[in-house]
């Protein structure tokens, strides 16, 4: 479990990115902060690992408080995937790769063999591994940022507008691959992005930010779908049309969620409290 307790960040011109944010960030499952440009979330995202320091506040990792610790050993053992994938553009996929055992103290064969390794969770073609990253697809570049980000087998993954830059076919598909890589190994994944659908598919949390850090409305999908908790929440989400056009018809004993095309959305599974969960 992550834990903000009243964490406000300041930097020095006088901005206040953070302010005053509490928040709990579940073990084992996938958290999304969602909000417009410029509202605090890759400042929360990297106050984790500690690239950016807060001002005041606490946040625990486990009980244990961040700001004890040592920032390059938590830097470490924490994953960290951004948007340009931050690929080293002089070295190999499989050596960008095999960088994180290396520096954790694994010989190189054996940093090597957790690329590969590391090549196929993420659904890479080994064919790629001697590949400069300039030789790869956007898409590939992030394959290869994800695979990096887990080389250390972190227990918390973060992740910054991951697949902000690549197109949407592509970004669907980079989703989807997520999803399975989250179902096979259940990291704490912290994950950043504007797009409030990319949100909604890949969160178990949800947590949509105004201006300065401040939750506007946290919960699951379904919860927040169902009911947003205010006017601003509401047109973020694009409550009214999403009331108007979601429907849902029952496939193979399933209930699929489907869009004003027809195209299906997402499915409705029942979940342990009684309620329904849009998956
Ligand atoms: N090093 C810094 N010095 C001063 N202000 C900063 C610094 N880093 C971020 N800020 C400011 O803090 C606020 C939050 O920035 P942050 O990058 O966390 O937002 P964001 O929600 O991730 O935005 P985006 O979606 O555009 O990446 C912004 O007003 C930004 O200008």
């Amino acid at each position: 479990m992550i834990t903000f307790d009243s964490v406000t960040k300041s930097f020095t011109d006088g901005t206040t990115a953070v302010e005053s944010l509490s928040l709990e960030i579940s073990s084992r499952t996938t958290t999304v902060i969602v909000g417009s440009s410029g509202c605090g979330k890759t400042t929360i995202l990297r106050m984790i690992n500690r690239m950016v320091d807060a001002t005041s506040g606490t946040i625990r990792i486990d009980d244990e408080d961040i700001s004890t610790l040592n920032p390059v050993a938590l830097r470490r053992r924490i994953g960290y995937v951004m948007q340009n994938s931050g690929l080293l553009p002089h070295r190999t996929v499989l050596d960008n790769v095999a960088t994180v055992p290396l520096l954790n103290g694994d010989t190189k064969k054996v940093a090597r063999q957790r690329a590969r390794e590391l090549l196929d969770t993420v659904g890479l073609d080994q064919a790629l591994a001697l590949r400069y990253p300039s030789q790869l697809s956007g898409g590939q570049q992030q394959r290869v940022g994800v695979a990096r980000g887990l080389a250390a087998n972190p227990n918390i993954l973060l992740m910054d507008e991951p697949f902000g830059a690549v197109d949407p076919l592509v970004r669907t598909e980079l989703q989807n691959e997520l999803q399975r890589i989250q179902r096979d190994l259940a990291k704490t994944i912290v994950f950043v992005t504007h797009d409030i659908e990319e949100a909604f598919q890949l969160g178990d949390q949800v947590v949509i930010l105004r201006e300065g850090g401040h939750i506007a409305q946290s919960g699951s999908p379904a919860d927040i779908m169902s009911a947003p908790a205010d006017d601003f929440v509401a047109s973020f989400i694009g409550a009214d049309r999403a009331k108007r056009t979601l429907h849902t018809r029952v496939l193979n004993g399933r209930t699929v969620v489907l869009d004003e095309h027809g195209t299906p959305a997402g499915l409705l599974k029942e979940v342990p409290s009684g309620g329904m969960d849009l998956r």
